[in-house]
């Protein structure tokens, strides 16, 4: 008959050869993490292997079921650590990792020459550090690169579960040294205390995994938005994402009545500019143009790429006077620029049409074709000039 404490274990065991098939089912479907995935399944099925060492206890020789057995655990959790580091691209340090199994291995090895009754505490308290000592370098190395990426919020719930680790393992490996405390006894030994623990390693087993595939989520959702929010070519905000803006804008407008003024900027020849020199040449220009409209516009200020050559800002909390300066510094601006082209030089002018919104019963859609008609008459006037259109109210 299984005891509670072996009957969990073989729980743990199947969940970690799920997991093991779920992460590699994983590596195949997801592009953005393959290498990761591959280490956190390698690392289930190694922690899968040393469950089933620790039940043949008492069938297998001791070396063979504890000594292995712990030290496997240790490195199914070093797998863990691999591939979250391996995620967020930091040195993998595998010296390290080398020297904690050369340790741990050494530590349990080394137990056999204890005295009984103090072998079998001496390896648990031994694996438990060794298991706190990696779960806390996880935490510690990986919370800064977690932050820059997800925030801080989100980064302490993503390592929430290696923290409970370390106070979970420390306490389990220290508890012996309590005096008058409960004896330590390996799994799956039926003890209260190993019961306890099984139940725990078990919820943060899952909790482990658990928080990885969130973070794996997040990533993914990040990227979706980012690819759904920008334009491909110069990574400024696609028509569809400004769009928005200019409504959020607008909605400010309706509740702080703060004006915001819309460019539209278009560069002139811009056909020419391909014909003469290749679509190439054309991409280059672009982004010199995108890039010089990020430079010099205000933080507060939102840059998009309409299509084609053509560009829009929004200028928040702005009156009449100040869209025209804006228009014109950055028309200055984009006209000073040079793209280098194969040895060439090529210079741009552009025609920039402005509408103020200073009245929240005017739609969006009507700043939009103010802002638009202004390009027309700039297009029809010359080119390589700023119209700023009439107030609508
Ligand atoms: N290189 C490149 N060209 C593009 C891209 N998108 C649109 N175009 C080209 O931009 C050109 C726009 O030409 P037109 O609309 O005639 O405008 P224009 O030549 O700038 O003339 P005006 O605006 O009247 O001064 C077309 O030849 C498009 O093929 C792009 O992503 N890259």
């Amino acid at each position: 008959m299984l005891g509670n404490v072996a009957l969990t274990m073989l729980t743990l065991l199947l969940l970690q050869g799920g997991l093991a098939a779920g992460w590699l089912i994983a590596a195949r479907a997801l592009d953005l993490s393959r290498r990761s995935a591959r280490h956190w399944s390698a690392s289930a099925l190694i922690g899968a292997a040393a469950l089933a060492l620790l039940l043949m206890r008492g069938w297998a020789p001791d070396w063979a079921a504890v000594v292995l057995g712990n030290t496997l655990s240790v490195v199914a959790l070093l797998g863990i650590r691999r591939g979250l580091l391996h995620f967020l691209r930091q040195p993998l340090r595998d010296k390290e990792c080398a020297a904690v199994v050369g340790l741990t291995l050494a530590a349990q090895l080394g137990c056999a020459l204890l005295p009984e009754p103090f072998a079998g505490p001496a390896r648990v308290m031994a694996v438990c550090v060794a298991m706190a000592w990696v779960l806390m370098r996880c935490a510690l190395q990986s919370y800064p690169a977690l932050k820059r990426e997800f925030g801080e919020r989100r980064a302490f719930l993503l390592v929430s579960p290696q923290v409970a680790g370390v106070a979970l393992f420390l306490l389990r490996g220290l508890i012996g040294l309590v005096p008058g405390g409960p004896a330590l006894h390996a799994l799956p030994a039926d003890t209260p205390l190993n019961i306890a623990s099984a139940l725990l390693i078990l919820l943060l087993t899952l909790l482990l995994h658990g928080h990885l595939a969130l973070m794996v989520l997040m990533r993914l959702v990040r990227r979706l938005r980012h690819l759904s929010q920008r334009d491909a070519l110069t990574g400024l905000y696609n028509r569809a994402e400004w769009n928005r803006q200019l409504e959020a804008q607008h909605r400010w407008l309706g509740r702080f009545n703060e004006p915001f003024g819309v460019l539209m900027i278009d560069i002139d020849h811009f056909k020419k500019i391909n014909d003469t020199m290749g679509h190439a040449a054309g991409d280059a220009v672009l982004l010199t143009a995108a890039q010089v409209l990020l430079a010099s516009a205000r933080d507060v200020d939102v840059v998009g790429r309409l299509g084609g050559e053509e560009f829009g800002v929004l200028l928040p909390r702005t009156e009449q006077m100040a869209v025209r300066r804006a228009a014109e510094r950055l028309r200055q601006l984009l006209c000073d620029a040079e793209t280098t082209w194969r040895g060439k030089q090529i210079k741009l002018t552009v025609s920039i049409g402005a509408a103020l919104c200073n009245d929240a019963d005017e739609s969006p859609a009507h700043v939009l074709e103010r802002a638009d008609h202004a390009l027309y008459q700039a297009k029809n006037t010359g080119r390589n000039r700023t119209v700023v259109a009439r107030l609508a109210s």
